[in-house]
């Protein structure tokens, strides 16, 4: 019989061949494939070819300004980190590498619920401004009260609340390996040390791992999340609150009327459903419900800077990088994810210069030809 390691998987980009040639292959996995047959995964990157670039000429590019504003604050560039959990599977120092070059950079940087470090550590690591935290509502409102309070006391200045996962997405290659980082302890950065999450163990972490580690993955999200609980976590702070995950412009329109301050249209890099809509093609009807009144995020097939250049002109108001720098990560810690972050930027500077848009603001989708 055939194992999933000896097929040779195909690599969307040299960055992924050489993450491939770098990490654990369970690992690997873990981060590079999707749900299903990957349809939806491949049609994220998909959505983007069928968008090219109309460029407007003579229109003096000497200067190009890639910053934006989001929650009245200034971004250096119209991108941020996704929240991507598990980062030790890539490499030891996991979130601490990637947050140092979010500080080095000025890009904010969404800690995971299931990140290997805590929220205390990688914080530490970071200026205050950059500080997103993403929550995974637990099925415990102690568990969730307590992550959300710890954001706060961190200085944490957003809180973006996934909602595509009120169930694990059906990963065959991950059920294949066998493999799960969570259980492996590379996603428990924020419950062992958690108050509430120790108060419901019977044992600490510390004298039953196992247990610990499988209560975390048994309490980490709750299926019955509704918008009518999402009340409860309104009501627990007063940081702008972000829903990831939204593809329906009937969401979107729900998020405004329970007063959200920012959405993230994403279908989790298409790890979740697999055959869902590609995050880019949900974007144009979404941002026709939400008519510029929060900001509209987007990420699930981001690459390069001219997929955020494309993203932007069909209504995004920033984007999130995923899995380009986790394989940066992989292949070689935070210099890896430094030349990913570098590598975007010129992209994008280049494509706005020789698209004739001088400013954020001047990339719209007159500058678009759908093919
Ligand atoms: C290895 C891995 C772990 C992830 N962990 C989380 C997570 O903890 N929380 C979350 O909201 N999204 C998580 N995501 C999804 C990302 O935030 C983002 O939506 C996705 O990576 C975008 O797709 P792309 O990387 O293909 O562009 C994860 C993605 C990957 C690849
Ligand atoms: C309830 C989902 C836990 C998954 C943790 C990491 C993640 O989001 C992923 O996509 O992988």
């Amino acid at each position: 019989m055939i194992t999933a390691a000896e097929i040779q998987p195909e690599f969307e980009s040299l960055l992924e061949r050489k993450a491939f040639e770098r990490i654990r292959r369970e690992a690997f996995d873990y981060i590079a494939r999707g749900a299903g047959s990957e349809a939806t995964m491949k049609e994220n990157l998909g959505a983007f070819s069928k968008w090219k670039i109309r460029p407007r000429v003579l229109r003096n590019v000497a200067e190009i300004d890639l910053s934006t504003t989001l929650f009245n604050r200034k971004l250096s560039s119209p991108f941020l980190f996704a929240p991507i959990g598990v980062q030790r599977i890539a490499h030891p120092d996991g979130e601490l590498a990637s947050a140092r070059v979010a500080k080095a950079t000025d890009v904010p940087f969404v800690v995971s619920s299931a990140a290997s470090y805590s929220m205390e550590e990688i914080a530490s690591e970071l200026e205050e401004s950059t500080r997103w935290f993403q929550l995974y509502c637990s099925l415990e409102d102690t568990v969730t009260k307590s992550l959300v309070n710890r954001a706060e006391a961190n200085g944490y200045s957003a809180i973006v609340i996934t909602v595509d996962t009120p169930v694990l997405g059906i990963r065959e290659t991950d059920a294949h390996n066998q493999y799960s980082p969570l259980e492996e302890g590379d996603g428990c950065g924020n419950y062992l040390n958690d108050p509430a999450f120790r108060a419901l163990l019977a044992r600490p972490p510390e004298a039953d791992m196992k247990a610990a580690l499988q209560k975390q993955i048994d309490i980490i999200d709750q299926p019955g999340l509704d918008w009518d609980e999402l009340k409860k976590i309104r009501r627990m702070t007063k940081l702008p609150i972000l829903l990831k995950g939204i593809l329906h412009p009937e969401d979107a329109k729900l998020a405004l009327e329970h007063n959200i301050d920012g959405i993230i249209v994403s279908n989790h890099g298409g790890r979740q459903l697999d055959h869902c809509i590609a995050s880019l093609d949900a974007l144009p009807d979404i941002a026709q419900v939400i008519q510029k009144r929060i900001p509209i995020l987007l990420d699930s097939g981001i690459r390069t800077g001219v997929d955020v250049f494309k993203a932007l002109a069909l209504g995004a108001d920033a984007v999130l990088l995923g899995r380009p720098f986790i394989y940066g990560l992989a292949v070689n810690g935070e210099a890896g994810v430094r030349q990913v972050i570098h590598k975007i930027r010129h992209e994008l500077e280049t494509s706005m210069a020789l698209a004739g848009a001088r400013t954020i603001q001047e990339i719209n989708s007159d500058l678009l030809f759908n093919s």
